[in-house]
């Protein structure tokens, strides 16, 4: 059999035509033309079966990136596994905005929630005056972004804490994309989403809104006189997530920003 018959076979089941090939040439550092070349030989037995092999991981919604092992953000790459969100475009948004709200004077950063490290790794890298820590409550998330700042060339500093419980110094720019999906939101996810990405990066309680409440509620002692923050948010938490952080900096400007499909994906406090 020929590799292209095989790559036609096992791609007509798939939701995505081309990621059987995405995969392949990622995992073999294939480019274009290697890749067309290849589908004009002969399909060895081994060969055959790794690719029936992703392609049956593909068909039960695995998602590609944890099959490659990264992601690209802000052009950037990740290592990405299932310890970590993959990181989404609409967080390049918000990182975007900061960096565009923001010059290089020196400024102290915090990232709650890092995940992959994907916002602090991107600011770091874009700003080499700021001082960026990243903090997660989950250590084995620590871990991979540690790995993601060294591949990246960055200095960051990590810290495991469930929000700012194990923070003492104040920030000029707080930043966090939590987790916000309310428990009883699953039948709105994709399948991969649900099977694959860790519960604790995707849900919180109060309908989503429980660690927004805690980080209005410490971020009142850990920010400067002038600091600002700014939230990734799920569509539907514009005005709730605003009213949260209203009651506890009633003498800021509390703003809700749209993604660039038109929704409502970004809260900034200044
Ligand atoms: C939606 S993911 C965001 C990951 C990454 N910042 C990104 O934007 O791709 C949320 C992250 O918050 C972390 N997290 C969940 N509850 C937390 C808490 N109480 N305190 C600190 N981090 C928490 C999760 O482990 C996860 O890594």
């Amino acid at each position: 059999m020929l590799w292209i018959e095989a790559v036609r076979t096992l791609s007509a089941d798939l939701e995505e035509p081309f990621e059987l090939e995405f995969i392949w040439r990622n995992l073999h550092e294939l480019n274009k033309l290697s890749w067309l070349n290849l589908m004009r030989e002969k399909i060895t037995d081994q060969e055959l079966n790794l690719l029936t092999e992703l392609s049956e991981r593909l068909i039960k919604n695995e998602p590609p990136q944890y099959i490659v092992g990264w992601a690209e953000f802000y052009e950037l790459k990740f290592k990405v596994d299932e310890r970590v969100l993959i990181p989404r475009p609409e967080t390049e948004e918000l990182v975007e905005m900061i960096l565009t709200e923001n010059n290089n004077d020196s400024l102290k950063i915090l990232d709650i929630g890092t995940g992959s490290g994907a916002i602090a790794i991107s600011l770091a890298k874009a700003r080499q005056n700021w001082s960026v820590k990243a903090s997660d409550i989950s250590q084995n998330a620590l871990e991979l972004a540690a790995e993601n700042a060294k591949m990246n060339h960055v200095n960051l500093e990590f810290i495991q804490s469930d929000v700012m419980d194990e923070l003492t110094d104040r920030f000029d720019i707080i930043v966090s994309n939590p987790p916000y999906i309310a428990f009883d939101e699953t039948y709105e996810m994709d399948d991969s989403v649900i099977k694959y990405e860790p519960d604790l990066a995707l849900f919180a309680k109060n309908q989503g809104l429980a660690i927004y409440q805690k980080i209005a509620d410490q971020a009142v002692n850990h920010l400067t006189d002038d600091g600002k923050i700014y939230l990734e948010i799920g569509y539907k938490q514009g005005k709730a997530v605003q009213a949260i952080f209203q009651e506890k900096f009633t003498d800021r400007l509390v703003s809700i920003h749209q993604d660039i499909f038109g929704k409502d994906r970004m809260i900034s406090v200044k």
